[in-house]
């Protein structure tokens, strides 16, 4: 059997080296204040046991991690009528450009990069005027703690510099994209990136989509096995944005990203695992985090090629 606890303890060695080779977003004030040197990381066996390195019971912003908590939402409560307002191909593009939707008649490539979790948002806005309560109270479920929460100083701090996703969601409403006010989806976006978790619980949260769309503990089936299916698939091809080809060529896994430095990682009806390193690569992908996900799978054999 596979000794997952060395495996986490020889990762933990490894990426001492790089800890201080990532860069902290900047452009969120508040994000810019963590120490990029830390490292965490947990393994949810779909049978229920965990393993755990370092700082992983730290909390952390999770950011973009929260657009597969919206699609998820989104996708089990619209099914594919959400692809009429938002494509299912990689974007080649960083997560924040503009230059696509122009010529796309302000449809987003695909659900991960942020003009298509502002969609996200918006279809969830239109059916609750809570829409962040709505993904809280999801990402509460699906990791079985109550206690999760919004950061709202950083929720408060990403508004005050939320030029690009405002420009984002202006030209998407000029398309017509947009149902709801800007002011609303942006408001709601802003405190969904701020929820925070430690990897322990991300790691159990993400463990629903490792399992066939259904929550391993309660049973309750978010979506069902082919949904799932497909949300894999575009973690696969979508969730590291334009490091998307590297990534999955490097780790092999479906994974989604965050700019907090958060990285939750599938293996298929096994397992989810949760990373979390502050300091990024160019791509705004976790550094040290992208890394350790190369060790693990190369070191467990699992990925699903
Ligand atoms: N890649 C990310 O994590 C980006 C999320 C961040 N809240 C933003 O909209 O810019």
């Amino acid at each position: 059997m596979t000794d997952y606890a060395a495996i986490l303890e020889t990762i933990y060695a490894d990426v001492q080296p790089l800890l201080v080779q990532g860069k902290v977003a900047s452009y969120i004030p508040q994000l810019s204040e963590v120490d990029a040197a830390q490292f965490g990381m947990a393994v949810y066996c779909l049978d229920g046991r965990t393993y755990s390195v370092g700082a992983a019971g730290q909390k952390f912003s999770l950011q973009s991690v929260t657009k597969l908590f919206s699609l998820a939402l989104a996708f089990s409560l619209e099914g594919d009528a959400i692809w009429s307002r938002v494509g299912r191909e990689p974007s080649g593009s960083a997560f924040n450009s503009l230059v696509q939707l122009e010529y796309e008649q302000g449809k987003p490539r695909n659900p991960f990069i942020n003009a298509g979790a502002l969609v996200m948002t918006d279809i969830l806005s239109s059916r609750s005027t809570a829409s962040d309560t709505a993904i809280l109270q999801f990402a509460r479920e699906i990791c079985d703690r109550q206690d999760i929460e919004f950061d709202l100083a950083v929720a408060q701090s990403e508004h005050g510099t939320a030029h690009r996703n405002y420009a984002i969601a202006h030209l998407m409403k000029d398309f017509g994209n947009l149902h709801n006010s800007v002011e609303t989806v942006i408001d709601s976006y802003c405190r969904q990136c701020s929820i925070t978790m430690t990897c322990t619980e991300l790691a159990k949260a993400g463990s629903f989509l490792a399992n066939h769309g259904t929550i391993p503990w309660s049973e309750r089936q978010v979506l069902d096995a082919s949904s799932s299916k497909r949300l894999n698939a575009l973690m696969l091809t979508c969730g590291t944005y334009d490091a998307a080809g590297e990534f999955a060529y490097r780790v092999g896994l479906p994974a989604k990203s965050g700019v907090g430095g958060g990285i939750l990682a599938l293996v298929p009806g096994e397992m989810a695992i949760a990373v979390w390193s502050p300091g990024l690569d160019e791509t705004g992908n976790s550094l040290a985090g992208t890394y350790a996900l190369e060790r693990f799978t190369s070191l467990t054999v699992r990925s699903i090629f």
